[in-house]
C-alpha cells in the first residue's frame, strides 16, 4: 500500500512514492521528475511496473490542461485525483493571502512542509521558505504558523531570456558568480543570481525584524543548489519540501 505524492511546476513533474502512512522527512521508495513535454508518457515509462498507489495527493500550477493529462496517466489505477487547493487554514497554517485560493499550491504546501521540518526539530520561530524552479517565490511564516505572504521573481532562465530578447548585445554565454565581475557572461549570471540571493536577504532581514527571532531559511526547488551557495544567510537546502507539505497534509485530520 502506497501513497503517490506529485508535483507539477512550470517546467517539470516531480513525483514520489511512499509507505502509507509515511511521515514529513520520510525518504520515498521510488520517485522521478520529466519534463511537462514528456508527460503523456509517464504511464508507458517512469510509472510502468510501479504497483497500484492507494492514494494520491498533487500540487499542480501549470494549469488544468496539463492536471488533466496527468489524470489520464493515472486512469488505470484505482485511484482518486486528488490536488491540493489552497485553503483559509490547513494543517493548523493560516493563510494570509488576501484571496488564499489565489496562492500557489506548490508554495503553500511547501510553507506547510517547511513548517513541519522545523516543528520536527523543534524549532518554533519564524519560518522562511525558498523555492528555486522556474520562477523564485520567498515565503514567510510567523512563529505562531501564520502565513505573512511572500514574493515572485523571476527564476535565472526567465531573467537571462528576457534580457537576450529585449537588447542586441546580451547573447553571451553562461558565466560564474563574481564580486565584481568584469566581462559580460560573469556580469549576467551575477546580477540574476545576486537579484534572487538579494530578495531572499531581504526577507530574512523583514521577518527577523518583525518576529524579533532568526528565521530558519529552507530552501528547495530544481535550482536550489545551484543559488544556495551564494546565499549570504544561515540556510538549508532541503530537496523534497513540497513532497514533505503532501505528506503532512496527506496525514493531517482533513484537508
Ligand atoms: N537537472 C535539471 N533538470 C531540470 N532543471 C534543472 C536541473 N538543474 C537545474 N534546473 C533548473 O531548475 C529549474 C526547474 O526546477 P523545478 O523545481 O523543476 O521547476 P518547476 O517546479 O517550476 O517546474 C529550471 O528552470 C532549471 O533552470
Ligand atoms: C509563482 C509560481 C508561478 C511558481 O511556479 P514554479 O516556479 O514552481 O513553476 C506559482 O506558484 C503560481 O503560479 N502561483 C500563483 C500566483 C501566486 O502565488 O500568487
Ligand atoms: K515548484
Amino acid at each position: 500500500m502506497s501513497f503517490l505524492a506529485i508535483d507539477i511546476g512550470n517546467t517539470r513533474l516531480k513525483w514520489a512514492v511512499y509507505d502509507d502512512g509515511a511521515q514529513p522527512g520520510a525518504q520515498p521508495l521510488q520517485h522521478g521528475a520529466v519534463f511537462l513535454e514528456n508527460i503523456d508518457r509517464l504511464a508507458d515509462e517512469d510509472w510502468q511496473g510501479l504497483a497500484p498507489p492507494r492514494r494520491m495527493l498533487g500540487s499542480n500550477v501549470a494549469g488544468d490542461a496539463v492536471r488533466r493529462r496527468v489524470e489520464e496517466q493515472m486512469e488505470h489505477w484505482d485511484l482518486t485525483a486528488r490536488w491540493v487547493v489552497p485553503a483559509p487554514e490547513t494543517a493548523g497554517i493560516r493563510n494570509g493571502y488576501d484571496h488564499p485560493t489565489r496562492l500557489g499550491a506548490d508554495r503553500w504546501v511547501a510553507v506547510i512542509g517547511a513548517h513541519a521540518h522545523a516543528r520536527q526539530r523543534g524549532f518554533d520561530g519564524p519560518v522562511l521558505t525558498v523555492m528555486v524552479g522556474t520562477a523564485v517565490t520567498v515565503d514567510a511564516l510567523s512563529s505562531d504558523a501564520q502565513f505573512l505572504g511572500g514574493l515572485i521573481l523571476p527564476g535565472h532562465g526567465i531573467m537571462l531570456r528576457a534580457l537576450e530578447g529585449g537588447t542586441a548585445g546580451l547573447r553571451v554565454p553562461t558565466g560564474e558568480v563574481r564580486d565584481f565581475p568584469t566581462n559580460t557572461s560573469d556580469a549576467l549570471t551575477t546580477g540574476g543570481t545576486f537579484a534572487i540571493t538579494g530578495a531572499i536577504e531581504r526577507m530574512y532581514r523583514l521577518l527577523h525584524q518583525r518576529e524579533g527571532r532568526a528565521p530558519l531559511l529552507l530552501m528547495t526547488g530544481g535550482a536550489g543548489w545551484k543559488v544556495a551557495p551564494a546565499v549570504d544567510v544561515p540556510h538549508e537546502l532541503v530537496e523534497g519540501l513540497i513532497f514533505d507539505g503532501l505528506l503532512a497534509i496527506n496525514a493531517a485530520p482533513r484537508i
